[in-house]
């Protein structure tokens, strides 16, 4: 079987996508599970683009120890020296150097001819080598680029030093045959091509991605990149889950080892949906929710008799377990912790008892606690930070009728303590909410995006609101969870403000570069 090396970019291409906006705590978490997922390289940001960036990479680096870690950087001097701040103390500090070779882009973007794109990334790699002994170079929008420039500005990195040579097809354009093609292309003409390694970055514009690396894999390519879930800039990028699953199942045909631990797929999955607030389309290919929902009457009559006749993928092959549900509203401590351990959480005492406490009162209100309540309940206590102080919703109440104007009523506490009520009204219910909040924080608020999803089945199942705003001029997301739709939209709305407080706080107290 024939390696493959997995690069997963959730925290860099993926936070590119419209609307995601992790802080570091979150950002680390997501880290902590790629590696556990068995991602080879996690690109942890893009650490000259911000102080934030520079410290989620600078804390991954220092955290995750069986994947290496890497960072990207644009083709100037400043951009590697700050990674390599971020970078130095990592197990195996690795660099990702990139610079545009389509004509469109070397004339329109960059402003510069052929030959001076060449001198540039020559002239980054050699110096991003000086520190880092695995440099990977990217010829952004490759796809796009004239194949004998590429074959010439490849030979010249790899005499500076690059260790991979990445060929995005940054805008999504290429089909898979053409995109293998060029693969083959590389490895036939570049000189001592079998001496580095060649990497597939594809992005989803026309739905051919996954399609698109897997031609690249066919064709010579022995690391791919992607993202869980598959988001990313604009349509996002390969789902890594999928190419990582199309191995496995057909590994009669590719014959390919990717070193992904499937079983942590859906755990993987949850969490990046979960923390990015990005809702998986319920026809996600392995990780949507009806990826093995058998719903017509001839396919669950095949299924019942073998179900082989319709399955070629089994859910506990993604780690998806039909646990049987034992937690429930007089359940004990004991057995709580010993799931939280089975679902991956190591959480302290306190934190435990916080999360029982909460699923106690959930379990109260609600006859059945589904592994995605707990899954909320949990992730939420796995990232709270105690040293900033901040807002905490005590009480929400709404008034409501078709003849009324809606009226909230909110009791928070504030960051110094003070306990305090404001009303305020608003055209529906949620916005009355949201109305009330932004004259609680102070501050103009404005809502980019607001989303409520179902957690779990049932009608007692979890509300979750996910709340995309700017507060302090920050484009922040904000999410949280409650049986009442209310409830949970409000909660959301104060989380989003939270992070903000949380993100510059941290960087006040010079926790953040
Ligand atoms: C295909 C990709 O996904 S590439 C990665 C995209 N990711 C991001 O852009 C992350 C977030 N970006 C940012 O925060 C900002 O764009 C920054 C901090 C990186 C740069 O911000 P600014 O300095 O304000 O520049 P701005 O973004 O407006 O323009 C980009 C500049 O970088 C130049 N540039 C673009 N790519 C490269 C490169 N690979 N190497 C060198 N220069 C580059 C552009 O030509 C432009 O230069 P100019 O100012 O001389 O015209
Ligand atoms: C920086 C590069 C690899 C990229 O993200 C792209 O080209 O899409």
């Amino acid at each position: 079987m024939r390696k493959i090396e997995i690069f997963d970019t959730t925290l860099r291409d993926g936070e590119q996508s419209a609307g995601i906006n992790l802080n570091t705590a979150e950002k680390l978490e997501i880290a902590k599970q790629l590696e556990r997922f068995g991602a080879s390289i996690i690109e942890a940001g893009f650490p000259a683009s911000s102080p934030g960036d520079f410290e989620a990479v600078q804390r991954i680096a220092g955290t995750v120890k069986n994947s290496i870690v890497t960072g990207l950087a644009r083709a100037i001097k400043k951009d590697i020296d700050i990674t390599w701040d971020a970078l130095k103390k990592a197990e195996q500090p690795h660099i990702h150097v990139f610079l545009a070779t389509s004509p469109i882009h070397m004339q329109y973007k960059l402003n510069k001819t052929p030959d001076q794109v060449v001198e540039a990334a020559v002239e980054a790699v050699k110096y991003a080598k000086n520190t880092f002994p695995l440099v990977q170079w990217s010829a952004e929008d490759a796809f796009r680029s004239d194949r004998d420039f590429l074959v010439r500005i490849i030979n010249e990195v790899i005499k500076a030093g690059a260790t991979t040579i990445n060929i995005p097809d940054t805008v999504g354009y290429a089909s898979p045959a053409e995109y293998g093609a060029l693969f083959k292309y590389l490895r036939e003409n570049v000189t001592g091509s079998d001496k580095v390694n060649f990497s597939a970055h594809c992005h989803d514009d026309l739905g051919m991605a996954v399609a698109n690396s897997i031609a690249a894999i066919e064709n010579g390519a022995n690391q791919v990149e992607g993202t869980i879930n598959g988001i990313g800039e604009r349509a996002g990028n390969a789902a890594l889950e999928e190419i990582a699953v199309a191995m496995h199942i057909r590994k009669d045909i590719y014959g390919i080892e990717t070193g992904i631990n499937l079983q942590e797929i859906k755990r993987t999955s949850q969490l990046v949906s979960k923390l990015t607030g990005v809702v998986i389309q319920p026809n996600k290919a392995i990780v949507g929710k009806n990826a093995f929902a058998h719903e017509s009457g001839i396919h669950q009559d095949g299924m019942l008799k073998n179900p082989e006749t319709y399955e070629i993928i089994t859910p506990a092959l993604i780690g998806e377990s039909a646990v049987p549900l034992v937690l429930g509203k007089h359940s004990g401590r004991h057995a709580f912790k010993d799931r939280a351990e089975t679902m991956g959480f190591d959480l302290s005492d306190d934190k435990i008892n916080r999360a029982f406490a909460e699923f106690k009162k959930l379990a109260d209100r609600k006859k059945e606690i589904t592994e995605e309540d707990l899954l909320t309940l949990l992730t939420d206590q796995q990232i709270q930070y105690e040293e900033i102080p901040v807002y905490e919703l005590k009480s929400v109440q709404v008034q409501y009728g078709t003849e009324n104007i809606p009226t909230a009523t909110v009791q928070v506490i504030q960051p110094d303590g003070e306990e305090v009520t404001v009303a305020s009204t608003g055209s529906g219910s949620v916005e009355a909410i949201f109305n009330t909040l932004e004259l609680l924080v102070n501050s103009k608020v404005e809502i980019l995006d607001y989303r409520v999803t179902s957690v779990g089945k049932g009608r007692d199942a979890l509300g979750e609101a996910v709340v995309n705003l700017t507060y302090n001029d920050q484009k922040v997301t904000g999410r949280d969870a409650a049986q009442d739709v209310l409830e949970a939209s409000a909660k959301a709305y104060l989380n989003a403000i939270n992070r903000q407080i949380i993100q510059s706080g941290l960087r006040a107290k010079e926790l953040i570069r």
